[in-house]
């Protein structure tokens, strides 16, 4: 059995429409028989546009409006950027697929001085993530780093409007939206390792709909969703419940057989840091995320944290 029609929930950024698109259209060809529909709406996340988004706290930011509209059957099913999911779903929902992830690097985007290395010293650096900046700070301690919100869009005008000397964005989102040549570095994984999931798309489905689910398992690649499965069974062993200066990053190796996951804790001055790597069998995905997580707690990521939790 397959549904006539799939309704699709989607945030109404350019990043997140451009998102929903292209699942509506892989959708269209996989099952021309279908009626694919897009529903915008909006999010929390998309509202509060003045706060830092470390600030606002709070899980699902991004997500919670659409999957409440799934719940009460408004909407078949949502497409999020991976790693804005939070890592435990509503009762009720599951991530039904986990696309081919693309590029999970981070971007620099500096018009004037192109890298990293050649920002000139105290330059400032627009980016609303925590992870970037003690990321940034751990590598060039000199930079003024700016809190920068709103969508890719948004971020990429106030480069100029703010006088900022680079910003630093998703390759992917970057790459999605057609502004791929604005990038004039992209930073090496030794020195910014990416957020849980960046680079894939998350399909959201109610666990009682088996329907659309079956409909959406030829979305689902399967190395993509093992890497991330140890990603965010990092995430969820060290999460404190605010947003936290992490980066992860979860390979399968080209034997299929073996995940590896690389990680950094780090306080937000990016002084102080835990970096480590776990490699083992894939069908252990998860359980090696929680070891590694655990091993980088002991040696003293749980203090960075706390030390963390206390002063925000
Ligand atoms: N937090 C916003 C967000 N969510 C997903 C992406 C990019 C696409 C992706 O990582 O899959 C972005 C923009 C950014 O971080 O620059």
């Amino acid at each position: 059995m397959t549904k006539k029609k799939l309704v699709i929930g989607t945030r109404g950024s350019k990043l997140a429409l451009w998102q929903a698109r292209h699942v509506a259209d892989c959708l269209r060809e996989c099952c021309p028989e279908v009626v694919i529909e897009l529903k915008n709406m909006v999010t929390t996340g998309d509202k509060i546009l003045d706060v830092p988004l470390a600030k606002i706290g709070g899980k699902g930011l991004f997500t919670k409006e659409l999957e409440n509209a799934m719940l009460s059957g408004g909407i078949d099913l949502a497409v999020h950027s991976l790693k804005d999911m939070p890592t435990e779903l509503p009762a009720g929902l599951i991530l039904a697929a986990i696309t081919e992830r693309v590029d999970p690097g981070d971007a620099l985007i500096s018009p004037r001085y192109k890298t990293l290395a050649n920002l000139p010293a105290g330059a400032r650096v627009g980016t609303s993530s925590l992870r970037r900046k003690a990321q940034l700070l751990k590598k060039r301690p000199d930079l003024t780093i700016i809190d920068l919100r709103g969508n890719l869009d948004t971020r990429l005008r106030k480069l100029t409007t703010e006088n900022l000397d680079a910003i630093v964005l998703a390759v992917a989102g970057l790459n999605r939206l057609g502004w791929s040549e604005q990038i004039t570095e992209i930073l090496s994984m030794d020195d910014c390792l990416p957020a849980v999931g960046q680079g894939a798309l998350a399909i959201e489905a109610r666990k009682d709909d088996q329907e659309t689910m079956a409909m959406l398992e030829f979305l689902n690649h399967p190395p993509t969703r093992l890497a991330v499965a140890a990603e965010r069974a990092f995430l969820k062993e060290v999460e404190g419940g605010c947003q936290v200066p992490i980066g992860v990053y979860g390979i399968v190796l080209p034997s299929g057989n073996e995940v590896r996951l690389k990680a950094v804790i780090l306080s937000l001055d990016g002084k102080e840091g835990v970096a480590d790597s776990i490699t083992g069998p894939s069908r252990e995905a998860a359980a090696l995320g929680c070891t590694l997580a655990r091993r980088m707690l002991a040696a003293g990521g749980r203090e960075i944290l706390d030390k963390l939790f206390q002063s925000t």
